[in-house]
């Protein structure tokens, strides 16, 4: 009988996926031990593409061939230096972009029209009928978007039937619909709401900047469903509690789980747990291409969804 090919489950939220994987490999997880004992079997790891991948594992994994990363995002892995040792990195790109665009959208919708806030005042009794609250029309709102790619390119779809203003930034130009700017200053100085959508890599940590936040200003939202080290967090909170910044709508920081605590005293914000493409059938989507790919990996057959570039 030949050997079935042991794959290991980095993150415990990932565990789910044994169930899928176990009719056809050795299943091994992480957080049930370092696996010392099989190190030599485990042919692939098995990854959510935004914790950062230990090095030195996988150095002591001599017969790795393969990293499969769960998700669309894969900013935790140095695909470069992987690449180096000829270790192929796959991911699962243009499957949860449409329920992260919803989510942003729904965000946007929360802070500016006030919605979490409005569930808060009604629970603890604040509703008077003496006041009411006004909120912000969407439509007519400029809305910038960072990173034009699936999800960039799904938020502006579902603006544009709001009757926002879409316009974009983004490296390198593309055919588009919407005008991209000269630069990120000038779309967010143009911009109500700014939405990050873009990769994360070690070239733009930290890209919206103290800078770009003041360039927002104190009316204008900030919405980030990409990744947390996009953003200058500090300057984020800082911006928000003395009034440079208007809003923000995150859901993705800078370290996740977020401390509760850090969020204590921030005015305006709306903060969900990085549930942006968490779907029923986002993850359906995900876990095909994750079966995909390695299925064509240990029938030697291209791999369905490399990492590109
Ligand atoms: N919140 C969530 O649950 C969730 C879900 C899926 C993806 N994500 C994150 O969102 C990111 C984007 O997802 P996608 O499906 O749209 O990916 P994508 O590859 O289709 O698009 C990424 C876009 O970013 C652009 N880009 C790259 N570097 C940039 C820079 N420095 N400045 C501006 N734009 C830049 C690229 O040109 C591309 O258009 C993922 O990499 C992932 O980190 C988050
Ligand atoms: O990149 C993704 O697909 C999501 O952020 C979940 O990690």
């Amino acid at each position: 009988m030949t050997q079935r090919p042991a794959v290991l489950i980095m993150q415990r939220h990932l565990a789910p996926l044994s169930a899928f994987l176990e009719g056809a490999y050795d299943v091994y997880r992480f957080w049930e031990g370092p696996p010392i004992e099989a190190a030599h079997d485990i042919r692939a790891l098995i990854v959510a593409g935004e914790f950062e991948l230990d090095k030195s594992l996988i150095e002591r994994l001599p017969n790795l061939s393969l990293i499969a990363c769960f998700t669309a995002g894969y900013d935790g892995i140095d695909v470069e230096w992987c690449r180096a040792r000829g270790l192929p990195v796959t991911h699962a790109p243009g499957v949860n972009h449409e329920d992260v665009a919803d989510h942003a959208i729904g965000l946007i919708l929360a802070a500016r029209r006030q919605i979490a806030e409005g569930d808060r005042t009604l629970r603890a009794g604040g509703w008077s009928l003496s006041t009411r609250s006004i909120t912000t029309s969407l439509s007519g709102q400029r809305l910038g978007i960072v990173g034009l790619g699936h999800i960039g390119e799904a938020v502006a779809r579902r603006a544009d039937v709001m009757r926002m203003n879409v316009r974009w930034w983004g490296p390198r130009e593309k055919d588009a619909s919407w005008p991209r700017t000269d630069t990120l200053i000038d779309l967010a100085q143009g911009s109500d709401i700014l939405v990050v959508a873009c990769r994360a890599d070690e070239n733009n940590r930290g890209l919206i900047s103290a800078e770009v936040i003041e360039a927002l200003g104190p009316s204008g939202l900030l919405v980030n469903v990409a990744r947390g080290q996009l953003v200058d967090e500090d300057a984020v909170i800082a911006a928000l509690k003395d009034g440079r910044l208007g809003g923000a709508a995150l859901d993705v920081f800078a370290q996740e789980p977020t401390e509760a605590a850090r969020w204590v005293g921030v005015p305006n914000t709306v903060l969900t747990p990085h549930t942006g493409g968490a779907t029923t059938e986002a993850v359906q989507g995900m876990l095909m291409l994750l079966l995909q790919n390695l299925s064509a990996h240990f029938a030697d057959e291209p791999l369905k969804t490399p990492v590109a570039d």
